[in-house]
């Protein structure tokens, strides 16, 4: 075991003493017997052999999923040492399961939540009161849940519907997490595709898992026959009439349509739903203590990430749980001196309550959970970042002049979310008139008049509202409109034009403002190479409107740099490159030149651009806090892959499933956007 720090230790010492010291009566008179009769049984049916041989006809109301976890080292133990050695074997089964569900809840978090975790998790009143007091086995299915939300976490989806699967095998009522394990699925882009296989996997391997208990009298008589489910509708008001409302449906039902409303969850958000609808079955029903555990994983985990507060409940609310069922639950025995028999506690009989005492504990533990649960909503759904702007679409505005690279810089941000999470929308498609028309005489393409600003602008903001729109298409390969085209609100909306930071009232719309100031030597190579190659306009026709637009230019497009929130130069390393036109693009050595207020952010770039990609960064920050960053040199797709985990740890969720990261200078704008996006999305509110 890895975990040697005293706070596991002390965990450790804790667990081993109660499981030598203490027989929790549930293992006494339940398990125990079930799991030691079990290799005599002369058939599958373990249970109906069981009670045949005199066993409680409620000891054990579990598949074979919790038979092959428990039974092995009970049976060894018992082989052994008779009833001690079966009593440690389960023990330390309950141990073994405990430690893989603390590294489980480790690896959710970073490497800063591992030690807070010792304490809100291992050192949890609740998970060792129910393991190694009252000597629940609820450990099982909480791991194989919380493995599939790792799995999912970490894209592995198929591994994560099988252990769903073998969650809800183990214990039916885990089927609770899984419509809102779909119905994030469904609402997330990346994965939207992957629901229903999903689902299927989940089905296939949950009656592979199942079906052999399932088809068992003995079993169905001891687990399916139980007055659990009927649990989930104990809690109702009762109007009269036959008209009852039932309350824990009603909380899942909402619960439900949150992620319905939210439409992009977190994994974050889904493990804190999760956690709030086992924290709702725990309070609205007569639950067993065990069924604490279910949700006490996720509350350790939100209590890691949130603050004092937080701790101060979690603490409340540990408290009266042990507290309450110290009074109402079976206990354990002392198996050492002196012997006490502690499963049954009560208040001393002088005390005089007003009312239930176990009553004011049970409230007292409520209202702390719904005081949990409240802060649990508006920190981890409502106040978490991807929550506060995929809400509506993280607008990005790209202007400069024609061959500035404004469609390759588009390009290059959709490569990094993916083009479900994204889509792109242009000022091209806005021009008043096709390439021939004579008005070109009067106007040239950069005057504001010559262009339907007033339309590109409503459809910006219909995006941004997240409204699909017909927008009119130019096609640059015949130099005409033709059939306009469908544009989908997306996570991302990317707007490049001319005038994309002209009309004043759209700019302002921007989660973040681009202006591309390309190199103009670097800039007429550029657009000669593509005008001519791509777009089939003869050399000198390219070359007379450069001169023609210069004065449309210096008016309508390069004032728009003032609005930008970072200015982004392209330039030749070596000048007399861009003087031949024939010289191939990939010939020609770069320079990215950045000019901004916030430099901070671009400062967390810099460092890494020089320690993981070797490349040669100049930082200039100026009087007025504005900042120049040059950066030289090149970069594989390998290394600006390997970049972004610690440049912008909160963006993990909103990339795609693999990037397409570019090399050289066209992967380094990549990172430069993403640390800006990044930006943004931490000013917005975000955390991490
Ligand atoms: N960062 C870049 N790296 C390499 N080539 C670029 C870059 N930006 C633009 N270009 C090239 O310059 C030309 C014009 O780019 P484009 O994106 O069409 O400009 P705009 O959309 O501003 O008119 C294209 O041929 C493109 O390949
Ligand atoms: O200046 C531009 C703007 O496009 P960009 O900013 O992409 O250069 C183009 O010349 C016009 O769109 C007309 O296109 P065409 O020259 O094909 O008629």
């Amino acid at each position: 075991m890895k975990q040697e720090s005293p706070l596991f230790l002390l965990g450790l010492l804790i667990r081993l003493v109660l499981v030598v010291a203490v027989l929790p009566w549930t293992q006494e008179h339940w398990f125990l017997p079930f799991l030691t009769h079990a290799p005599a049984s002369n058939s599958l049916d373990l249970w109906s052999d069981f009670v045949a041989s005199g066993g409680a006809s409620n000891a054990f109301p579990y598949g074979f999923i919790y038979v092959i976890a428990y039974a092995p080292l009970t049976v060894l133990g018992n082989v052994i040492a008779g009833a001690a050695g079966a009593k440690l074997g389960l023990g330390l089964t309950i141990i073994a399961l405990d430690y893989a569900m603390l590294r489980t809840l480790q690896a959710f978090g970073s490497r800063a939540l591992s030690g807070k975790l010792l304490l809100l998790y291992w050192l949890s009143p609740i998970t060792i009161y129910i393991g190694y007091w009252h000597g629940h086995l609820d450990i099982l299915p909480t791991l194989l849940l919380s493995v599939s939300l790792l799995l999912l976490k970490q894209n592995r989806l198929p591994f994560s519907a099988a252990f769903l699967a073998l969650a809800i095998a183990a214990k039916i009522s885990m089927v609770i997490a899984a419509p809102l394990v779909f119905a994030y699925l469904w609402g997330s882009p990346r994965h939207h595709k992957d629901t229903i296989a999903y689902i299927a996997q989940t089905v296939l391997v949950f009656l592979l898992a199942f079906g052999p208990s399932a088809l068992l009298p003995g079993f169905q008589s001891m687990a399916l026959g139980t007055p659990e489910l009927q649990k989930s509708i104990a809690l109702a008001i009762n109007y009269g009439g036959g008209l009852t409302l039932y309350l824990l449906p009603m909380v899942y039902a909402g619960l439900l349509l949150t992620i319905w409303r939210i439409r992009r969850l977190s994994v974050n958000g889904l493990l804190c739903l999760v956690g709030l609808v086992f924290l709702a079955l725990y309070i609205l029903t007569p639950a067993a203590p065990g069924w604490a555990l279910w949700f006490t994983v996720f509350l350790a985990l939100h209590t890691a990430k949130s603050g004092l507060r937080a701790g101060m409940l979690y603490l409340a609310l540990n408290i009266s749980f042990v507290a309450l069922h110290l009074l109402v639950s079976t206990g354990s025995r002392l198996l050492i001196p002196p012997y006490w028999n502690l499963d049954e506690l009560s208040l001393p009989a002088g005390l005089v309550p007003i009312g239930e005492p176990t009553g004011w504990i049970f409230s007292l533990l409520a209202v702390t959970a719904v005081a949990i649960a409240i802060q649990m909503f508006r920190e981890q759904i409502l106040q978490e970042n991807y929550h506060l702007w995929t809400r509506r679409p993280f607008v990005v505005g790209i202007a400069g002049d024609s061959g500035a690279g404004k469609d390759t810089l588009s390009d290059l941000i959709r490569d990094m979310f993916g083009r479900n999470a994204s889509s792109a929308i242009s000022g091209d498609d806005y021009h008043s008139w096709d390439r021939h028309k004579p008005m070109w005489r009067a106007l040239t393409h950069l005057h504001p008049n010559a262009n339907d600003l007033v339309r590109f602008e409503s459809d910006v903001l219909a995006l941004s509202e997240r409204q699909t729109v017909r927008a009119p298409h130019y096609d640059h390969s015949v130099g005409r409109m033709t059939k306009p085209h469908r544009i989908e609100p997306r996570e991302f909306v990317i707007v490049s034009g001319l005038h994309a930071l002209y009309p004043h009232t759209l700019a302002q719309r921007f989660d973040l403002k681009i202006f591309l100031d390309m190199h103009e030597g670097l800039r007429r190579y550029f657009k000669i190479r593509r005008d001519v190659k791509v777009r089939g306009h003869a050399p000198e026709k390219v070359l007379r409107s450069i001169e023609d637009r210069y004065p449309d230019s210096r008016a309508y497009i390069q004032p728009q740099k003032q609005l930008a929130d970072i200015v982004i130069s392209l330039e030749p390393v070596r000048e007399q490159d861009v003087l031949d036109f024939d010289l191939p693009p990939e010939d020609i050595a770069l320079r990215i030149r950045i000019s901004g207020r916030h430099f901070d952010s671009m400062r967390s770039l810099a460092r890494l651009l020089i320690s993981a990609c070797g490349l040669n960064v100049i930082d200039l920050v100026h009087d007025d806090g504005s900042f120049e960053l040059l950066i030289e040199g090149t970069a594989t797709k390998g290394q600006i892959g390997s970049v972004v985990p610690e440049l912008t740890p909160g963006m993990a969720e909103h990339l795609a499933l693999n990037p397409n990261w570019h090399a050289d200078q066209a992967g380094l704008l990549q990172l430069v956007i993403l640390s800006q996006i990044d930006r943004v999305r931490a000013a917005a509110g975000g955390r991490e």
